[in-house]
């Protein structure tokens, strides 16, 4: 099997409601992501993807069971409070992700600036990259976002969680509002990221053949629990990355 870098073992998350009631958001997840892979989750809205998204980033609360970082265990860490993070995560609203009083080259820059990179050359060199990576022309990354389309603040998202280098990227619902050539795009970018920067991600999505098209590998939640519980007993969620031509209706 290949190098997994983030495994759960039997993770329960409780929700605390008013008073002392919880409410139990995710049932015995045990998963395993390999380094590399684009792990598609699916599953219908309230089935706990985006909270699964969350304890895999350290959300706080009631969790139970193991979870394990390259082999540490790193339950009830927060992984906010280090300057570099090795997972970082792209939301489905890049208007409340990007500060509006930002230019997007700025939005790109400033976890650069809290990593504590000193040179400003430096720092813009590095984002002058990520534009050229995620596809932004350096005219478009000097606008504020107020300013641009969805899919040039998406990119822009996506270059922001990329500049530090991060291990693993997850995207909940990360291009669900964009227009289906727009998603192909940016799709096929992640894909090409996923390869050239060996960025392993978790892709989160409702359209399922975009996830199919997408993904090298697909678990799917209902009511809090994982479907797919011997993982590697479903080949047929398991295949190569293929290319996906942005004008295919997806
Ligand atoms: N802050 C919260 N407090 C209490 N319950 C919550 C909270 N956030 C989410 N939930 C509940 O947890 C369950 C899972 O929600 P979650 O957002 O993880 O689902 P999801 O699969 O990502 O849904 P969607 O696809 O609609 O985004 C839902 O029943 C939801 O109501």
């Amino acid at each position: 099997m290949d190098k997994i870098i983030l495994k759960l073992t039997d993770v329960d998350y409780y929700y605390p409601l008013q008073g002392l009631e919880t409410f139990h958001a995710l049932k015995k997840i045990s998963l395993w992501v390999e380094e590399g892979e684009i792990l598609g989750l699916v599953g219908e809205s309230g089935s706990g993807k985006s909270t699964l998204a969350k304890v895999m980033l350290g959300i706080s609360g009631k969790i139970r069971g193991e979870i394990r970082y390259k082999g540490i265990n790193i339950h009830g860490r927060s992984w906010r409070r280090m300057k570099v993070k090795p997972i970082q995560m792209v939301l489905q609203d890049s208007k409340s992700s990007l500060n509006p009083k930002m230019t997007l080259f700025q939005s790109m820059e400033e976890p650069l600036v809290l990593s504590g990179m000193k040179e400003k050359d430096e720092r813009e060199k590095r984002v002058r990259e990520i534009c050229h990576q995620v596809g932004l022309d350096l005219s478009t990354a000097g606008k504020f976002p107020g300013a641009c389309s969805g899919g040039q603040r998406q990119r822009a998202s996506i270059g922001r969680a990329l500049v530090l280098s991060p291990e693993l990227l997850i995207l909940d619902e990360a291009v669900s509002s964009l227009d289906v050539s727009i998603q192909g795009q940016i799709v096929n970018l992640l894909k090409d990221i996923s390869e050239k920067m060996n960025t392993t991600i978790v892709f989160i999505s409702h359209n399922e053949r975009l996830v199919d098209h997408f993904c090298t590998r697909i678990l799917r939640m209902e009511k809090g629990r994982l479907l797919d519980k011997n993982q590697d007993m479903h080949p047929i969620h398991k295949k190569e990355k293929e290319p996906l031509s942005s004008s295919k209706s997806i």
